[in-house]
């Protein structure tokens, strides 16, 4: 399912936070949002995944306009692993993991053996089959993180949104959630801090600084030294990692 952001500005409490973005996601790619802290990923996401209205622009999933359909309705289609999944109630994992199939069900259906299938599907896929029915409250970050992924899964969802899904991982986790992602084979668009992890995983990346798209394209056209150096301000030098063959960057020292 096709993703097709165009010239989405939010300001808040009067700053301009998003300034006229516009992000494509073919059908089936995995395209990356990277850019420093605070350059508004987090914002631009948000305005993409309903929570926020953006002052300016459009949001078409397929052939439907996402800003103007209700949330019920968006997230049949669309999947969100947020940045931050604090509860102020406490609620099983299973439990949490049913929640994805929400969107699929009549107010007050109750859950049927499909549903519990799907559920112990999604959290075999994050190796959290055991913690079914620990409370989700007591987990780690990282397992937390796991069970927002498996809830995401467990939705079904043709296009998945993801904020930062590898905070909080080991980098076991990290390369186990990523591949999962991928291997969802819908499109998505995530948000990543890690360089050589985008580049590995992601089709296109969209490089954002002070809330505008300054570079954009395949990983290989997209990173350079230079670039890197503009974005976040610190010099490293590029290669091929000799093992994978894949993008590694050696970041240098600061001069403090
Ligand atoms: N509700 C708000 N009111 C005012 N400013 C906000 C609000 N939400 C975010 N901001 C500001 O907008 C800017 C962009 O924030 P955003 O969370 O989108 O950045 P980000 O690129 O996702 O950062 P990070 O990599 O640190 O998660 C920041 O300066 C932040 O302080």
């Amino acid at each position: 399912m096709n993703l097709n952001a165009e010239h989405i500005s939010v300001s808040l409490t009067g700053a301009d936070i998003v300034k006229d973005i516009s992000i494509r996601v073919e059908n089936k790619q995995f395209v990356g949002i990277i850019g420093p802290n605070g350059c508004g990923k987090s914002t631009l996401l948000k305005s993409i995944y309903k929570v926020i209205k953006p002052q300016k622009g459009t949001v078409f999933l397929g052939d439907k306009d996402v800003i103007k359909s209700s949330a019920r309705i968006v997230s049949k289609d669309m999947g969100v692993v947020g940045q931050f999944n604090d509860l102020s109630f406490d609620f099983t994992v299973q439990e949490m993991v049913m929640m994805g199939r929400t969107p699929h069900k009549q107010l007050m259906e109750a859950d049927n053996a499909q549903d519990y299938k799907i559920v112990a599907n999604a959290l075999a896929r994050v190796n959290l089959t055991e913690y079914a029915d620990r409370s989700y409250l007591t987990l780690s970050g990282g397992e937390k993180q796991r069970v927002i992924l498996a809830r995401a899964i467990a939705q079904e969802p043709k296009f998945l949104v993801l904020d930062e899904p590898t905070n909080h991982l080991d980098i076991k986790y990290q390369i186990q959630i990523l591949s999962i992602v991928k291997s969802l084979n819908i499109g998505v668009l995530a948000a990543l801090h890690d360089l050589p992890m985008a580049a590995a995983y992601c089709d296109i990346l969209y490089v954002i600084k002070d809330g505008s798209i300054i570079a954009s394209g395949s990983p290989k056209d997209v990173l350079s030294k230079e670039l890197i150096r503009q974005v976040y301000e610190i010099d490293c030098e590029l290669y091929t990692n000799p093992i994978t063959g894949d993008l590694a960057i050696a970041y240098l020292p600061l001069n403090l």
